[in-house]
């Protein structure tokens, strides 16, 4: 069925006949003798090849982070034959790995032999989350290594093991199941929130409701920037020690109420002039995202604003990272999805909000946000 992220059938039958054209292997040959066809057939070639090796590539990443050789460089450079007896690796090995993190950009080939980190490796170590969110691909990838299964949903996924909330289960989740995936997310929930908090004003509001809020890092981010904001968190019961850890470390638990629960079970605390869904829609199935759009709703004040912020799809212009890295993402955690600004914005009206603002990004890759209004007057049910 057609959505606001896809097409009509008619429009997709459209278009077809270059792309049988281009796939004839005589064609190729005829290509590469056209003036600026050479050039064509190279890029096209290179862009393919490293389409093809991406894999490969993440592997590279996940072994020099795996092995700690980044932070291992960072005290300076050093040549195979020292980092491969540190990390049980032959040399030899360790030589091919490290002359492909050079190749990558991560290390530095010095003319001695030895390697140090690049701009771009140190830039990995200073992005809170990055080299957690690294080690934690190897669930995703080990789902990704069979695609075809992942697209017909033929197994469990690791991914569904490791974000249990997902499939269904509720406030009986285990404390340390909780707090395994809330401590992954709280290392990278900094960057959305900084980012989010560039791009919508708070200034108007007085409490803030974040509603799956997670370790409490962007709710933190917001009371910081705005003395006279207080806060409210709303998550599943084992989520709460970590929290009310990570608030009072921040020297704020005195600022926000706790407010324990399933959105899938339980009606939200009113009170809240406006609430934020931080990468909370895009792990969820249509159903819950409407069940817990109206219960937004119903949570806020007439006027009330609702503030969403996660990855999204680039929809009729699709983007590299998001429907890519993002979209098989939460396809293997089982119910997730990347919808696009539109479908969200959609979504919001269907549930009944207005005024839908957006979408605003700095980095795709890291969130786009959407701000939406609870209509001043009574048009909806309270
Ligand atoms: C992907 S994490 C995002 C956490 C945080 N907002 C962030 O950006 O880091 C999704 C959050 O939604 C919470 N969550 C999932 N299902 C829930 C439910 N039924 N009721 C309340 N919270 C839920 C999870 O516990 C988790 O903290």
């Amino acid at each position: 069925m057609a959505s606001a992220d896809q097409p009509g059938p008619r429009r997709r039958r459209r278009g077809g006949w270059l792309a049988r054209l281009v796939a004839r292997p005589g064609v190729q040959d005829w290509v590469v003798r056209l003036p600026f066809g050479a050039r064509l057939a190279r890029r096209d070639g290179a862009e393919i090849f490293d389409i093809l090796q991406g894999f490969v590539s993440a592997q590279v990443l996940a072994a020099l982070v795996e092995l700690g050789l980044l932070e291992r460089l960072l005290g300076g450079a050093e040549p195979p034959d020292v980092l491969g007896p540190e990390t049980g690796i032959a040399p030899d090995r360790m030589a091919a790995l490290l002359q492909a993190g050079a190749a990558l950009g991560l290390l530095r080939r010095r003319r001695d032999g030895a390697y140090g980190l690049s701009r771009k490796g140190a830039a990995i170590l200073g992005v809170p989350g990055l080299t957690g969110m690294i080690r934690h691909n190897r669930a995703f990838y080990a789902d990704m290594a069979d695609p075809v299964a992942l697209l017909r949903g033929e197994a469990e996924t690791q991914m569904a093991r490791f974000w249990p909330y997902v499939l269904g289960q509720t406030g009986d989740i285990p404390p340390e199941v909780s707090a395994r995936y809330s401590d992954l997310m709280a290392r990278s929930q900094r960057l959305v929130a900084q980012d989010t908090l560039r791009l919508v004003s708070l200034k108007a509001v007085t409490r803030l409701m974040d509603v799956g809020g997670g370790a409490g890092v962007f709710l933190a981010e917001a009371l910081r920037r705005h003395r006279g904001l207080r806060g409210v968190l709303f998550d599943l019961p084992g989520v709460m020690p970590l929290a009310e850890a990570e608030l009072t470390r921040a020297g704020l638990a005195d600022r926000v109420a706790l407010a324990p629960g399933s959105f899938r079970e339980n009606a939200l605390p009113r009170g809240a002039d406006a609430i934020s869904l931080v990468r909370v829609l895009y792990d969820h199935d249509d159903t819950t995202v409407r069940a817990l759009l109206a219960s937004v709703l119903e949570a806020l004040p007439p006027g009330g604003r609702l503030i969403i912020s996660e990855p999204m799809s680039g929809g009729a212009r699709p983007d590299r990272a998001t429907d890519v890295y993002f979209s098989f993402y939460t396809m293997s955690m089982g119910t997730g999805r990347v919808r696009s600004a539109r479908r969200i914005a959609a979504l919001c009206k269907e549930a009944g909000f207005v005024g839908i603002e957006g979408p605003y990004t700095a980095r795709p890759f890291i969130t786009t946000v959407l701000v939406a209004r609870r209509p001043d007057g009574d048009r909806c049910k309270v």
